[in-house]
């Protein structure tokens, strides 16, 4: 099963996200569109299906750079509810670049410009030993 059944951006997986990121010099981004089987509380967008977008965009920071990493910490701070009907936006930038360690802010606000989320995050550069062993193949 290749990277096209991740949960948030792979286009295969019929229960996933489909977000799509795109790259901005060193950022990522992605829209999202909250619909009703996105909600926890009614018509409030579910606080994992927000984590989960962030820390895709948090991920793909890495992938930007031909780095292959895995989340070692996630901190979110929800600020405002996405309701049902809202298109956000996801944005995410390197803070710190180490050879190992990744340091990630990430942002989500609607479009009219109200933060609605921000996470930082921990992603750890996986060796090709610790690559092999999770299943990822790649082609660097
Ligand atoms: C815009 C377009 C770009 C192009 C895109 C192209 C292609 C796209 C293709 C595919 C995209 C598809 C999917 C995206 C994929 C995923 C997105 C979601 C990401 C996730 O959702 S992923 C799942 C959740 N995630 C995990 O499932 C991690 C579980 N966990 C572990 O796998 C280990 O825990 C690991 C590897 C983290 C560490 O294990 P380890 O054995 O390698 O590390 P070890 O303990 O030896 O530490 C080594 C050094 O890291 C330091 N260190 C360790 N942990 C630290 C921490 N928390 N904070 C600070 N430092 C830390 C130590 O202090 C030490 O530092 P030092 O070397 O200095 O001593």
């Amino acid at each position: 099963m290749g990277y096209d059944y991740c949960f948030v951006c792979g286009d295969k997986n019929p229960h996933g996200l489909k977000a799509k990121f795109n790259a901005d010099g060193d950022s990522v981004w992605a829209s999202f569109h909250c619909e009703e089987r996105h909600i926890g509380w009614p018509n409030v967008q579910h606080g994992g299906i927000t984590s989960a977008l962030l820390d895709e965009a948090c991920a793909y920071v890495p992938l930007n750079m031909d780095l292959v990493t895995v989340t070692a910490e996630l901190n979110i701070s929800f600020k405002t509810p996405v309701q049902v009907g809202e298109t956000v936006r996801i944005e995410a930038h390197p803070t710190k670049v180490n050879k190992r360690l990744i340091l990630v802010e990430a942002t989500m606000v609607n479009q009219a410009g109200e933060l609605k989320a921000s996470a930082q995050a921990k992603m750890l550069v996986l060796s090709k030993t610790q690559q092999a062993a999770m299943g990822i193949e790649t082609q660097a």
